[in-house]
């Protein structure tokens, strides 16, 4: 379904990513690790559309990923930004808008009504319901992540991007949005990519886990090269265990040294 042929991305001709060769099917969920600024939201951008490659070819059903974000690919940031002024049902309610009428954003009569019944069953849906009438900064941190996993949700996305939606809240918190996370990408069929500096959420949760780190390494210029997906671990959850002990072993030093 998603195809990433010899894909490489450069800022300012310095390369951040290089050589990305993979293929991903419908209803994977691909965990992303890697040493901060080695180009995993990058890799998000891309797949979003508001990034492009450099070279190669990024393809989704056989065609190159249209450059700019579609209904078909969702995505959720760890910082969130909402309409402080408006309560949840409203924020909602105006993304639909936004996403039917473009920036005026507001609509009428019956298509306003259905708006409303859509905004109500997802938030419903991510645990939400009883605070349709709050008001942003009465939120907790989780509570704002579930919104913006509401909102990413509306327009019936295929591809759900995560990038880091989780790295700010408490472990409990964190435990609670993982079962959320799970049951969302099987009961809406999704493919997730979700971007985490945790390793033990990237092999709980993906079926698939990827790290992020440069193959090549010039001492001298250390922009010379960009990072490419060094190992491409398949996760076997039938009965949803811990991560091996032995295959965290091996990664867990890898990241700390990259990130060093
Ligand atoms: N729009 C941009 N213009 C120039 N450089 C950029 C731009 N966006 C990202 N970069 C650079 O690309 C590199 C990769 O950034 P990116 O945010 O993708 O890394 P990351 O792996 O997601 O990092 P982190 O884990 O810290 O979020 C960084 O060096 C960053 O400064």
């Amino acid at each position: 379904m998603i195809e990433v042929k010899n894909v490489g991305k450069s800022y300012d001709g310095n390369p951040v990513l290089e050589r990305l060769n993979v293929t991903v099917q419908e209803g994977e969920f691909v965990t992303l690790v890697g040493a901060s600024g080695c180009g995993k939201s990058t890799f998000l951008k891309m797949l979003l559309g508001t990034e492009s490659p450099t070279s190669g070819e990024l393809l989704l059903d056989g065609k190159p990923i249209a450059d700019e974000p579609g209904p078909d690919r969702g995505i959720v940031f760890q910082q969130y930004s909402v309409f402080p002024h408006m309560t949840v049902l409203e924020n909602v309610m105006a993304a639909v808008g936004f996403a039917q009428r473009g920036l005026t954003g507001y609509l009428f009569g019956s298509k306003r009504k259905q708006a409303r019944l859509d905004a109500e069953a997802i938030l419903k849906e991510v645990g939400l319901g009883h605070a349709l009438k709050k008001y942003p900064h009465e939120l907790s941190g989780g509570m704002k992540q579930r919104l913006a996993i509401a909102q990413a949700l509306l327009g019936k996305p295929r591809i759900l991007l995560l990038d880091e939606p989780f790295g700010a809240l408490d472990p409990g918190i964190r435990a609670d949005m993982h079962e959320l996370v799970l049951r969302l990408w099987q009961e809406h069929k999704l493919t997730i990519f979700m971007v985490t500096h945790d390793i033990k959420e990237g092999f709980h949760l993906g079926t698939r886990l990827w790290v992020f780190d440069k193959l090549r390494h010039d001492p001298h210029a250390p922009q010379a090269y960009g990072a490419t997906i060094t190992y491409d671990l398949p996760i076997d959850h039938r009965a949803r265990q811990p991560a091996p002990q032995t295959t965290e072993q091996t990664i867990a030093p890898l990241l700390a040294e990259a990130a060093s």
